[in-house]
């Protein structure tokens, strides 16, 4: 197997934090939150798979017993065959009930374990469809997808079986060490010394091996992480011909992977191997002193088979508690991660007492609005506007001069640093935020198109229209003459990103999409920059019919689309430099005018 060097700048290029994190100290704050995550339960699934638990281990613990010390001892050497078929009757009996309570352990325990991993999840995917935008913006879809999936995975182990096979162990531990004391004291201090020895493998070794372990799943985390961001990004690395630099890295963590899984499981294979010879320096104890206390008179054969017995189970309970020390262990490191997920509020927050409006008019206005997406940089810098209901506004301004930052802040995906935002008169923070956006759509350039039919995408704002709002709002903005032509019209299916689409048709499913869900504010930002100049036309009546009885925003470079407006704000690092109707601006011969002009020679020269 042969790995490719990386390029230093390609390595650079990737970050995963959770690099860092491997092992976590126990928390018992954190442990009895996760663990609250039972409590739903606590009537059925938990007593249930509790009680399995109680009869199994109970059933386990008498069976050597009634095997060592009454039936060899009693019946077999007394030759008392009734009692012999008594013995075989309810040992028989025990077995059995011990297999079907053991069926419904495992059928319980696992409902229990899968049901406990579902609502954590639900609850985790909940949450974080509710952050703010500015969580989405610090963190990569890749990283959110891994907590989702590979930290709620990895306690899985713990709920299914950990949690309440601690029970059981426990129980089984003290069982077998009291049996064995009231059977024989001196033997059972003997068999013991191999106690400590016990111990070492359970916690030293084991945990060596847990952490090669979780070594692996952090790279796994890694893999996962990358692949998702090359899957997405893979039409940018053909262009660039990056598919060497890309499968290089890629390379990279699989190797590390492979890696960190060969000596994982060789340090793994080392484990059996250990424990059996414990085992076996317990056996040759049990031999030894078990037989010299035969031969002097204080045990009978039938006691010693019992112990026998009890001394093979010995190591089982001893040996998964360190595993599910392990699992906690583990668990620790990712319920810290779920955890802070679960604990980030969203930054934009809805008041208690929040104004649910119905019947919106549109005014929207900006008093004083300052607003920065980070410390060191101001997107806006005190922007006061007015925009009357149903009026049509542009705007317009270089590249990165803070145009869908105004956009983002009506629609309320962040809340200004300080001044206010209004619409129709009352502080855009007392309103709730679904019926605020359940009248505000935004039609970005890139339109993101859901996995589903060209009906369902278009459905998307208002998934109770009937099939035919559906054409009919597609018809009106021309969207119609391409779904028709596509093999199987209105139903195609189309992939998550609709790829298979041009972006223009995108944009112009988007169109339709804002029509259907008829909001009372309408921002287009760059809606128009992919639909070439021909169909731009066509669709001017369209268009007018979508904003017709709205207050509509428009963003756009491309000035020819916005000359009809009521009214053009012209921004400048987060200022508003120029305001009025394309003839106003024209006349006064500034910064509108000259991008104007600019973009006249432009088009002249082309
Ligand atoms: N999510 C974000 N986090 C941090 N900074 C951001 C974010 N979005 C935008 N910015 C910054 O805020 C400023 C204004 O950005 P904005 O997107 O409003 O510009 P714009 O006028 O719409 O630009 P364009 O015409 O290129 O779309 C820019 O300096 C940009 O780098």
């Amino acid at each position: 197997m042969n790995k490719k060097k990386v390029n230093e700048n390609v390595l650079k290029r990737f970050h995963y934090s959770t690099d860092s994190v491997i092992d976590k100290p126990f928390n018992w704050h954190q442990m009895l939150r996760l663990f609250s995550y039972m409590k739903p339960y606590r009537k059925n699934l938990l007593p249930l798979s509790i009680a399995m638990v109680i009869i199994t281990t109970l059933v386990r613990l008498a069976i050597p017993i009634l095997i060592g010390k009454y039936t060899i001892d009693k019946a077999i050497v007394e030759k008392d065959m009734s009692l012999l078929t008594i013995l075989v009757t309810i040992i028989g009996s025990l077995y059995v009930l011990s297999y079907v309570a053991n069926i419904f352990r495992i059928k319980w325990m696992n409902d229990l374990g899968q049901s406990v991993i579902y609502d954590l999840r639900k609850h985790l995917f909940t949450h974080v469809q509710n952050l703010s935008h500015r969580f989405f913006d610090q963190r990569s879809a890749g990283s959110i997808l891994v907590r989702i999936m590979n930290d709620i995975n990895s306690l899985q182990e713990l709920f299914t079986n950990g949690a309440i096979n601690l029970l059981m162990d426990l129980v089984l531990l003290f069982g077998i060490i009291i049996i064995l004391f009231t059977l024989s004291p001196s033997l059972t201090i003997a068999v013991l010394l191999i106690l400590p020895i016990m111990f070492f493998i359970s916690t030293s070794l084991r945990r060596n091996i847990r952490r090669s372990w979780q070594l692996v799943r952090l790279k796994q985390a890694k893999m996962n992480s990358h692949l998702n961001e090359s899957i997405q990004g893979i039409r940018v690395t053909q262009s660039f011909t990056q598919e060497k630099e890309n499968m290089a890295f890629f390379d990279g963590v699989n190797w590390e992977t492979y890696e960190s899984w060969r000596v994982a499981s060789q340090k793994n294979a080392m484990f059996r191997p250990m424990v059996e010879m414990t085992n076996a320096l317990g056996t040759a104890v049990l031999i030894w002193y078990g037989t010299s206390l035969i031969q002097t008179g204080p045990l009978t054969i039938g006691v010693f088979v019992s112990f026998a017995f009890y001394l093979g189970m010995f190591w089982e309970p001893i040996s998964r508690l360190g595993q599910v020390y392990n699992q906690l262990l583990m668990g620790m490191a990712s319920s810290e991660r779920i955890f802070e997920f679960l604990d980030e509020k969203p930054l934009v927050a809805e008041k208690e007492n929040a104004i649910e409006i119905k019947d919106l008019q549109g005014r929207i206005q900006f008093e004083k609005v300052v607003f920065s997406y980070d410390e060191n940089r101001t997107a806006l810098n005190g922007i006061d506007l007015e925009i009357h209901a149903g009026q049509t506004v542009a705007l317009v301004g270089h590249t990165g001069s803070g145009k869908t930052t105004i956009a983002n802040l009506v629609s309320r995906f962040y809340d200004a640093s300080s001044g206010v935002v209004k619409i129709d008169g009352m502080d855009i923070k007392d309103i709730s935020l679904k019926s605020l956006r359940h009248q505000i759509s935004v039609v970005l350039q890139d339109t993101f198109i859901f996995s589903g039919t060209i009906m369902d995408n278009i459905r998307f704002g208002r998934p109770d229209a009937k099939d035919e709002e559906v054409m009919s709002a597609a018809e009106a903005v021309g969207a119609n003459f391409f779904i028709e032509k596509l093999s199987n019209g209105y139903l195609t299916e189309v992939e998550e990103r609709g790829n298979v689409l041009s972006v223009g048709e995108r944009q112009l499913l988007s169109f339709a999409r804002s029509l259907l869900a008829n909001p009372k504010i309408l921002i287009l930002d760059e809606a128009t920059a992919s639909i070439d100049t021909e169909t731009e036309l066509k669709i001017q009546n369209a268009l007018k019919t979508l904003l017709s009885g709205r207050t509509a925003i428009i963003i756009a470079h491309r000035l020819s689309t916005i000359r009809e407006s009521d009214c053009i704000f012209v921004l400048d690092h987060g200022h508003i430099i120029e305001r009025g109707n394309h003839q106003q601006l024209m006349e006064l011969q500034g910064e509108y005018h000259h991008l104007v002009k600019a973009q006249f020679q432009v088009n002249s020269a082309s």
